[in-house]
């Protein structure tokens, strides 16, 4: 329950027992909401600036903002963007201009740079003297002030903030070495969409893969984001997932731009999973255009493929809400992705051409890496193992496609008896209650 948000004029400066600082700062973005967990002993009267005092009672949550607030509160905060794909670079470039513009960022914005050679050049050099990631983001100019670093230690190990954005088979090694090498009170923001292999058969959130190796907290950021759009300045949304009301803000303020809007809700494990997932469906839809089929196919595809995404959530991470697929990481990330995306492209040529994925993606996709078939082998293994596989049509199909155990042109005859054509209504509502419907 929100009871009231102080204002984003002040930021906290100083914690002693259960009384808290708070003091104005120009452009500061710090607003605490302060909810069932937060109890001050007073009303709040926040409309003139200076400081002011107020009693509360802590929550582990609260301190663990409270530890980041106040170890360098009064420093602006630098920030770390691991990955330079082609999101990673797309994202650079607006991190980099609100760095600029912002008077609570560092100016200098670190990019850990996975290093290779173009014509006998390395890929950093080149970025650092033109100001543009010729393999990944080619036409698009980054703002000066983010840097390009080989080291992954060397780029982060300053960092308040670190943005993950790299391919997600790679997370757990750079973790690896990013381990005891961080500042302890950072904390990381996830773009990265997929998942990876949990012991026992089960898949792990890369968010929780970051908290648990890194020991430091972890949002995500997922939408209908398609890089080189973005990095062309076209009018889109995102969604934040973020529990920690304190920091959402910040959060917001190093991402979001007058084209670029951005919506922070606390539900961050179903945001990350509808990021994964859609890679999944966006398959099937290239599976779709590579046999021919038409737009109403398509459709029933992306609407089978929400219905599987809305039930995963329900069975393996309850608690979620319905409400968050139809933020930009749900409904409109499928449609983009089912349209526009690099998995729907290289799985219309996959069905076309008889290559496989692996080929495929080293010719069509210049060093870029796909997610959609790695992801869909992940979930299989987990449904597999719970001998789930056939409550969930859409995405095993699509693996065993992709796989090679099934030619794609079997793909519309596994769907056609989905469980969403023989449940009945009634049975459909009952399940459906189950994820909150009444959050909506
Ligand atoms: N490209 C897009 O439109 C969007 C991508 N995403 C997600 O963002 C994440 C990153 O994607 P992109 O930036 O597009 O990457 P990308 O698909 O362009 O991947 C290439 C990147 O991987 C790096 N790389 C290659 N081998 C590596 C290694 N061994 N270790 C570390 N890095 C290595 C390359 O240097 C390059 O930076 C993915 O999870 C993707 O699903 C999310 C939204 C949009
Ligand atoms: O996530 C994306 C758009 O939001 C990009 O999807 P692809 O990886 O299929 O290009």
């Amino acid at each position: 329950m929100l009871i009231k948000q102080l204002s984003t004029n002040y930021i906290i400066k100083n914690v002693v027992g259960k009384v808290i600082t708070i003091k104005t700062a120009r452009h500061s973005s710090v607003t605490i909401s302060l909810d069932s967990k937060f109890k001050f002993n007073e009303q709040l009267h926040l409309a003139k600036p200076g400081k002011q005092n107020f009693n509360f009672f802590s929550s582990n949550l609260y301190l663990r903002y409270v530890k980041m607030a106040h170890s360098d509160c009064t420093q602006p905060k630098k920030i770390c963007i691991v990955g330079s794909g082609n999101w990673g670079s797309a994202i650079a470039k607006i991190v980099g201009h609100n760095a600029e513009r912002l008077d609570n960022l560092d100016n200098r914005v670190t990019m850990y740079v996975y290093e290779e050679m173009i014509n006998g050049k390395k890929l950093t050099e080149i970025i650092n003297e033109t100001h543009e990631n010729v393999k990944y983001l080619p036409g698009h100019k980054l703002p000066s002030n983010v840097v390009a670093v080989p080291d992954v230690v060397d780029a982060a190990k300053d960092a308040d903030v670190l943005i993950f954005v790299v391919p997600h088979q790679f997370i757990r090694t750079l973790c690896a070495t990013l381990l005891g090498k961080i500042k302890p009170t950072a904390v990381a923001l996830s773009l990265i969409k997929g998942f990876d292999r949990a012991k026992g058969g089960g898949i792990d959130l890369i968010s929780h893969i970051i908290t648990r190796h890194l020991k430091i907290p972890c949002s995500v950021l997922m939408g209908a984001n398609l890089a080189g759009e973005v990095a062309d300045e076209k009018f889109c949304e995102t969604t934040i997932g973020c529990k920690d009301v304190s920091l959402g803000p910040l959060l917001r303020d190093i991402i979001q731009t007058d084209y670029f809007r951005v919506v922070v809700v606390d539900d961050e494990d179903t945001v990350e999973v509808c990021g994964a997932l859609k890679n999944i469906v966006a398959c099937g839809a290239g599976f779709v255009d590579g046999l021919g089929l038409g737009d109403n196919t398509k459709a029933a595809v992306i609407r089978l493929g929400l219905m599987e995404m809305v039930k995963f959530v329900d069975v393996f991470y309850p608690g979620g809400k319905l409400a968050t697929f139809f933020e930009s990481c749900g409904v409109a990330d499928l449609i983009t992705t089912c349209y526009g995306g690099r998995n729907r492209k290289v799985s219309e040529a996959f069905v076309k051409t008889g290559k496989t994925i692996k080929e495929l993606e080293d010719e069509m996709l210049n060093g870029q890496k796909l997610q959609g078939p790695f992801t869909a082998e992940e979930v299989n293994t987990m449904l597999k193992s719970k001998n789930m596989e056939n409550q969930f049509p859409l995405f095993t199909s699509i693996y065993k496609i992709c796989d090679g155990q099934l030619p794609p042109a079997e793909f519309i005859s596994c769907i056609k008896n989905h469980p969403e054509h023989m449940d009945s209504k009634l049975d459909r509502i009952d399940s459906r209650k189950s994820i909150h419907l009444s959050k909506i």
